[in-house]
């Protein structure tokens, strides 16, 4: 035998009383017995029922208008559901309870008082209704229903809005009650009870649920079912982290904390009379019948995760009381909390550190001014005698608790939640853990909510993919072959490796979108053509920090000179960066140092493996030796794709121009080709090298050796310049030919030695190790203590897109794995 409670939106209208009433009848069908049906108000009218009632305290007569709608609404109920010829006794009944109502508010106009008591009366109009309704079309349905007042049945103290149950005479009444009601089906007002005088009394918001479990236990009912308008208990909010799902099942205390954090499926006193006669309740979806559900019992099956579930308060502040005068003495918080107590203050959280030097508490907000009037009135002496300092306020906070019975004895959890927390950059302010080690709550920052809660999901519930939300600025070669590599490869990186990448952000110099619910990586380009707005870097910073994701990263794949000033902001918001642009590691060594120095503070990362020889493992494996204590005497290496190219494929008689025209259109070179004809690009790349390999180094320090004559150079565009260069093709013939002439090879090549860089245009005979170069190939030879006799060389090719943005992804990637 099963007891039943449907909640307000289940009764909201025909089109879901229909709903339930095919539950009820599916369940006649399939024999499952119903002991009971607990129905709560129709919804939105318990709060217009208080709305009246306050409307009517200050002779305001537009409540009738009011009292004509919710009449209205249970009217609609009987012609829809309820054949023709049996409405006119229903809406009889209906308009007797009304006419009550209005009498009961008649009064409350003319004396214009309403107490607490007068409210809970007013209040049980609600569920007096929606029962009376709905019993009757279960009739004309041919169930035997008979409309129940559970002020009959449930009596109570008489504390008005948050009575107490009186266990014994409640189950009593109850069960002398279920005897004389044979096989009919009790359609039980939910929420309402009486006192001992028969005063209508309510049991708290949520109450229905209540209701019923009260019922369920008095009964010994199999299952008490509380059929709502969500698929059951979630891992987390919904509405806050998209990826939270059903938990299948949960223990009474699991249920239990996370409904007191905020997760409003279930009305916590619920959980004490199933959980005492050890009755599973579970959560039901009338909207989605089918679901499985949560079930509440004492022990819940096999989990897949050690944490059942994350839960947030979203708005409190913090009280902190605090002085020496605390330190070993007794009484402080006896006297703290006995003062709190006094005031009905209800506490969230309470932390003190063992040196006893202060204590702070958890309130909801609308406390807090109250609440330092109290203290400073209570610890008035300590104060003046400077034994309590003072006591201070914090506000716009929130608290997250991670739930589960399987973090008992369980290492390794507070650790992962510090963690990742961390990593994300928020700060946590308190802490708390109960020795019961089935909730760890911390306080935080509330902008920082959402990211915190979904980061933590993110890592605690880890059959998900872990997910990285990416911000492109620069959607040119790179930016779009980066985009494409990640497309075709989504579905391995997010069932192979668990990591979901979100684009959340993409620019190019004309347009910029952002969309935190993600951009499909099959149609971003037309988004950005058409949604796309003005770019504006400082703008599309400031949405990258207020939308506050987790696991932000910033990828930067222009030759931009001013993107890299926000790199450093970016990472002291906890952002990790990364990018193939060269500006930011070759300006001046201060800022290098800056920018590294901020990644260590923040614990986030800033990769740049592409800014030498594209997607060639250079800076990864220059870090490797210098991290594991190698020492770099020598760098030598050819470090231009474009130069390159440009040396393997000239061929005398041909036109330079076109070959540097081959070049560009080949990827090879950056977006202005002058950067590496004029020897810039290499300088940037070997200054990067030497500082990777610990010397502090300015870009002074480094001679450009340019191969441009001064007329190229200064051209004003680069169409100019290509056509500069035509008009200057026998000078490079002759440099080309020279060397052709001795069966030599030009390269230009950078050194690194004894501090010092040098660059130079050389011709190398065939017995030469960089002879051998084709196509656009970077070589890297590394001479270090460990690597002396033979140096250390890589080889392959050092420019060009796919290349280059395998090493970008790789990064990105490389990242994710750090986040997890
Ligand atoms: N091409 C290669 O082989 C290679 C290899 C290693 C590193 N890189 C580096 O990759 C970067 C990109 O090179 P590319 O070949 O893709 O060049 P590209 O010219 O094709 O792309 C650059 C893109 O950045 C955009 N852009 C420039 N300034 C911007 C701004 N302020 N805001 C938004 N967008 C802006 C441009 O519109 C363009 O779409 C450069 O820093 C280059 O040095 C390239
Ligand atoms: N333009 C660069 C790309 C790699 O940084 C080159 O030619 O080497
Ligand atoms: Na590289």
């Amino acid at each position: 035998m099963n007891v039943l409670k449907f909640g307000g939106t289940s009764v909201k209208s025909v089109e879901n009383i229909k709903k339930v009433i095919a539950i009820i009848l599916n369940h006649r069908q399939n024999g499952d017995v119903i002991g009971a049906v607990v129905l709560s108000a129709m919804s939105g009218v318990t709060n217009q029922l208080i709305e009246i009632g306050r409307m009517a305290a200050v002779s305001n007569p537009d409540y009738l208008e009011l009292i004509r709608g919710i009449e209205e609404r249970h009217f609609n109920v009987i012609k829809g559901l309820i054949p023709i010829k049996e409405q006119s006794k229903v809406f009889g009944r209906v308009r007797g309870t009304v006419n009550e109502l209005e009498d009961l508010l008649r009064g409350v106009s003319l004396i214009r008082e309403l107490s607490d008591r007068t409210m809970d009366l007013v209040m049980s109009f609600g569920e007096r209704l929606s029962c009376l309704v709905i019993s009757e079309c279960l009739k004309s349905k041919g169930v035997p229903a008979r409309f129940c007042d559970a002020r009959e049945l449930i009596k109570t103290d008489a504390q008005f809005s948050m009575a107490e149950v009186d266990d014994q005479t409640t189950n009593q009444l109850i069960r002398n009650y279920f005897a004389t009601i044979g096989t009919d089906l009790p359609i039980v007002t939910g929420f309402i009870g009486s006192t001992a005088n028969n005063e209508t009394t309510t049991l708290g918001r949520g109450g229905s649920d209540y209701t019923a479990s009260i019922l369920g236990a008095a009964l010994n009912a199999n299952y008490i079912d509380i059929w709502t308008d969500v698929d059951g208990m979630m891992t987390a909010d919904p509405r806050k982290v998209p990826n939270a799902f059903n938990i299948p099942t949960i223990t009474y205390a699991e249920a239990m904390e996370l409904s007191h954090f905020g997760a409003k499926v279930i009305y916590p006193p619920t959980l004490q009379p199933a959980f005492a006669k050890n009755i599973p309740i579970r959560i039901l979806n009338t909207f989605n019948a089918d679901h499985e559900g949560t079930v509440i019992s004492r022990t819940a099956d096999r989990r897949d995760f050690t944490i059942t579930g994350i839960s947030s308060i979203d708005d409190i502040v913090l009280v902190n009381i605090q002085g020496s005068g605390m330190i070993g003495v007794a009484g402080v918080s006896a006297k703290l909390f006995s003062t709190l107590a006094h005031y009905k203050i209800s506490v969230i959280l309470i932390s003190q550190a063992s040196s006893e030097h202060s204590i702070c508490f958890a309130i909801e907000p609308r406390n807090a001014d109250r609440v330092r009037e109290i203290l400073e009135a209570e610890f008035a002496t300590e104060i003046a005698h400077g034994h309590i300092d003072n006591i201070s306020i914090e506000r716009d906070l929130s608290i997250i608790a991670t739930v589960g019975e399987g973090m008992k004895k369980s290492s390794g959890i507070a650790g992962k939640l510090f963690s990742v927390l961390g990593k994300n950059g928020v700060n946590i302010i308190a802490i708390a853990q109960g020795s019961s080690e089935i909730n760890i709550s911390v306080v935080i920052n509330k902008n920082n909510l959402s990211k915190a809660l979904n980061a933590m999901h993110n890592v605690f519930f880890q059959s998900e993919a872990r997910i990285l939300n990416l911000y492109l600025v620069g959607a040119g070669l790179i930016g779009r072959t980066l985009l494409k590599q990640i497309e075709s490869q989504y579905e391995f990186l997010r069932t192979e490796k668990l990591l979901r990448i979100c684009l959340v952000g993409v620019s190019n110099t004309k347009k910029m979108l952002l969309d935190p619910k993600g951009i499909d990586l099959s149609d971003w380009q037309d988004r950005l053509m058409n949604e796309g707005v003005t770019t504006s870097l400082p703008a599309f910073v400031e949405k990258l920090k207020d939308y506050n994701l987790p696991n932000s990263v910033f990828i930067d794949c222009t030759a931009d000179k001013d993107i890299p000033l926000f790199y450093e902001p970016l990472l002291n918001a906890n952002v990790s960066i990364v990018t193939p642009n060269k500006v930011a590691n070759s300006g001046s060594y201060a800022e290098y140092k800056r920018l590294q120095r901020a990644t260590v503070r923040r614990g986030v990362k800033f990769l740049y493996e592409t800014n030498v020889g594209a997607g060639l493992p250079i800076i990864n494996t220059l870090q490797g030796l210098m991290t594991s204590g190698d020492r770099f005497l020598k760098i030598e290496a050819i470090l231009s794709g474009t130069l390159s190219y440009i040396f393997n494929t000239y061929k005398p008689g041909v036109s330079f121009a076109s070959v540097v025209r081959e070049a560009k259109e080949k990827g090879f070179t950056e977006p202005d080709p002058r950067e590496d004809l004029s020897g810039m690009d290499v300088a940037r790349k070997i200054l990067i090298l030497a500082r990777e390999a610990g010397f502090e180094l300015e870009p002074s320090d480094v001679t450009i050796n340019n191969l441009l004559p001064e007329s190229c150079i200064s051209a004003p565009s680069i169409p100019a310049f290509f056509e500069e260069l035509d008009t200057n093709n026998a000078y490079f013939e002759n440099l080309l030919q020279a060397a052709e002439g001795r069966n030599e090879k030009l390269r230009y090549v950078a050194t690194f030695e004894n501090g010092k860089v040098t660059i130079e245009l050389r011709a190398v005979g065939f017995d030469h190790p960089f002879y051998s170069l084709s196509g656009a190939d970077n070589i890297i030879s590394f001479t270090t203590e460990r690597y002396k006799e033979r140096p250390l060389v890589i080889k392959g090719p050092g420019a060009g897109a796919e290349v280059t943005a395998t090493g970008v992804f790789a990064d990105v990637v490389s990242i994710g794995s750090y986040l997890a």
